[in-house]
């Protein structure tokens, strides 16, 4: 089933976890009927601290071919996904640089009225999962986006993910040891991916019927 939807899943990861995630909105976006980019944002650390972990250095080697995110990519895009580890209670750097590069299809409107989530990951379970989402969702208050939080839907599946109603989320410590409470972080990332593809088609449906738009 094809849609109108034309998605972009937008992140930043350093040692994978985000990018799995990533790949989950892809997934569930790509099976609803959506159009999708997944696009990473540049890393800015410097070689040597990236090179001094070396997990680090193997993620970004083995995804150098996704394609860098531009301002093209947000502008051709009609639903956002947004992802981000959690860096001391925050959106990293990498991502906050790129989103700060949005000034002109910002002021032009081409932001606006579009469904945008985010998903993040961090080590800790009380370790900022809500503050950097609500954070990385200012952002989408002023392009005028349509702001699509997680809420409590798909229930037993969200429960078991964590219950976190800002946004797809995982801990990094309890996944390790639990392994079905990953698979449903990730059941929920592909749940949100479809979510947000059938919201973007309704949208682009509206702005497309000139009585409406
Ligand atoms: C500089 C830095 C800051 C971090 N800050 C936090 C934090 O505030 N809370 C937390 O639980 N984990 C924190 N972490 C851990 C990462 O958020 C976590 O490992 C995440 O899953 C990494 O995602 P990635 O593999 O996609 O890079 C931090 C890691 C780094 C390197």
């Amino acid at each position: 089933m094809q849609t109108d939807a034309r998605i972009a899943v937008i992140y930043y990861s350093a040692t994978g976890t985000v990018h799995r995630l990533a790949q989950a909105f892809v997934d569930g976006a790509a099976d609803a009927g959506a159009e999708v980019r997944l696009r990473r944002v540049a890393e800015l650390a410097p070689e040597q601290v990236v090179d001094a972990k070396p997990q680090w250095r193997a993620h970004l080697d083995a995804t150098a071919d996704i394609p860098l995110a531009t301002l093209d990519d947000l502008r051709w895009a009609n639903g956002y996904a947004f992802g981000t580890p959690t860096r001391f209670g925050n959106v990293c750097s990498q991502l906050r640089q790129f989103l700060d590069t949005t000034t002109a299809p910002w002021q032009a409107e081409e932001l606006a009225d579009k469904p945008a989530t985010g998903f993040t990951a961090t080590y800790e379970e009380h370790g900022g999962q809500e503050a950097t989402l609500l954070s990385l969702y200012q952002t989408f208050h002023h392009w005028g986006a349509i702001i699509l939080p997680t809420g409590y839907l798909n229930y037993d599946t969200a429960h078991a993910a964590g219950g976190n109603p800002y946004g797809v989320s995982l801990v990094e410590s309890r996944a390790s040891r639990d392994p079905e409470y990953a698979k449903a972080v990730l059941e929920m990332a592909c749940f949100q991916g479809a979510r947000l593809t059938r919201m973007a088609a309704a949208v682009a449906a509206v702005r497309a019927d000139s009585r409406l738009g």
